[in-house]
């Protein structure tokens, strides 16, 4: 299926369906000698993994990954790097239903209008099991990456109108609590809502913010491949992602010149640096030395219980309640599919970047 594949040197090519032998990724373009097993790996696809909490879908898969190709003793080869994951929960049957009409919201129609044919168990390609393969590739781009001091960090910052009290931010309760709130009061108050949209077969969304720290000035390239441009984009590839903002996204439309412009300084070291950070670490398509802070809107999940008007593929009017196995919410699931993207367009733009200055050319070729 065209559109599958994602990066330029470091790149990715997903494959599988939610219901489907498996899934995977073909991860290539890594530099070799990267320490890596599959352990490295499941980390990853552990935060990922479906039926962990009442707040994620009941299907239950142990996610376990095999690497097929491209590491051997414990590390990179520089060559493609396969991995899949098998599915083992599948329950079809439940579906069959959902061959005969649209869901509100899902890809359904979109499918059926494109293909004229759609693999109707779960969600098929359109599903957000396959965001296995983007968390597997991810996971080896994230790796690279703490290698060079760089880190990426998402969390949730809202649920529906819940939101975190950014002055009690707690790094651990990201992953302590289940709905990977940094604020645990707030996690507390999520849940409750969450509770009561349950109770009503409702669903609903939220917010996921993204810190990256370590990111040097000079990565990215201008006009077409500008690094906000590729983030937005990455992030915008994760199904049920409706919003991208960097820095003050679109509060800077309401602020002046002078209160949106990070006033540039010197420090003891005379390193230049900003002294505040609205534009979210990007001037001009390429990293200010700034940590990079971008947020992404998340619909609330369209496969809901609650009854909804619809129609069949015939276009015959119809009120269905959903059956399946879903996410009450997206959201914390998406976290870790949000820093991996991240990590896999970091990568890419720092690899492409490495030609980008004569001088370091002539620094490698002369030592
Ligand atoms: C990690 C993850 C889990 C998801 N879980 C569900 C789910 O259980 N049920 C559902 O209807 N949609 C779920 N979605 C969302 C759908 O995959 C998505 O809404 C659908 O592909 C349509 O794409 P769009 O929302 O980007 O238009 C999930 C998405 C992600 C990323
Ligand atoms: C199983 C997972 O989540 C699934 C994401 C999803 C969807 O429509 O996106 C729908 C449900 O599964 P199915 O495709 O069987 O309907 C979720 O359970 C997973 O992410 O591992």
């Amino acid at each position: 299926m065209a559109g599958s594949d994602y990066g330029t040197i470091f790149k990715i090519t997903t494959w599988g369906e939610s219901h489907g032998k498996g899934l995977g990724v073909v991860a290539d373009g890594c530099p070799a000698g990267i320490p890596l097993d599959e352990s490295m790996i499941q980390e990853y696809l552990d935060r990922r993994k479906p039926g962990q909490s009442k707040y994620t879908t009941p299907r239950k898969e142990s996610d376990q990954v095999e690497i097929l190709s491209g590491v051997f003793e414990g590390k990179t080869t520089g060559t493609p790097i396969s991995m899949m994951v098998r599915n083992e929960n599948q329950k079809s049957k439940d579906y069959s239903e959902i061959a005969s009409y649209y869901r509100p919201g899902h890809a359904d129609f979109t499918f059926d209008a494109k293909y004229g044919f759609r693999d109707y168990r779960g969600g098929g390609r359109s599903s957000g099991r396959e965001t296995i393969g983007r968390v597997a590739g991810g996971a080896i781009a994230s790796l690279f990456l703490k290698q060079l001091g760089i880190h990426i960090t998402a969390y949730t910052k809202s649920i529906g109108p819940i939101h975190c009290n950014m002055a009690d931010f707690n790094a651990r309760e990201i992953l302590n609590n289940r709905v990977c709130m940094p604020d645990a009061q707030a996690a507390k108050r999520a849940a409750d809502y969450l509770d009561q949209c349950m109770a009503e077969k409702n669903s609903c969304g939220g917010i996921i913010e993204c810190v990256i720290t370590g990111v040097p000035a000079g990565i990215g390239d201008p006009v077409f491949e500008k690094l906000d441009a590729n983030l937005a984009k990455a992030i915008f590839s994760i199904g049920a992602v409706k919003g991208f903002e960097i820095g003050d996204g679109f509060l800077a439309a309401d602020a002046t010149g002078l209160t949106n412009n990070d006033a540039f300084c010197t420090d003891d070291q005379g390193n230049i640096s900003k002294k505040t950070n609205h534009a979210g670490g990007i001037l001009g398509g390429i990293s200010d030395g700034s940590p990079i802070i971008f947020r992404a809107a998340i619909k609330p999940t369209p496969s809901i219980g609650a009854p909804q008007q619809t129609v069949r593929t015939d276009g015959t009017p119809i009120t269905v309640e959903i059956k399946g196995r879903h996410d009450p919410i997206i959201v914390p699931r998406a976290v870790v599919v949000v820093e991996t993207m991240t990590a896999l367009t970091l990568a890419d733009m720092i690899l492409k970047n490495m030609s980008a200055d004569n001088r370091k050319i002539l620094d490698f070729y002369q030592k």
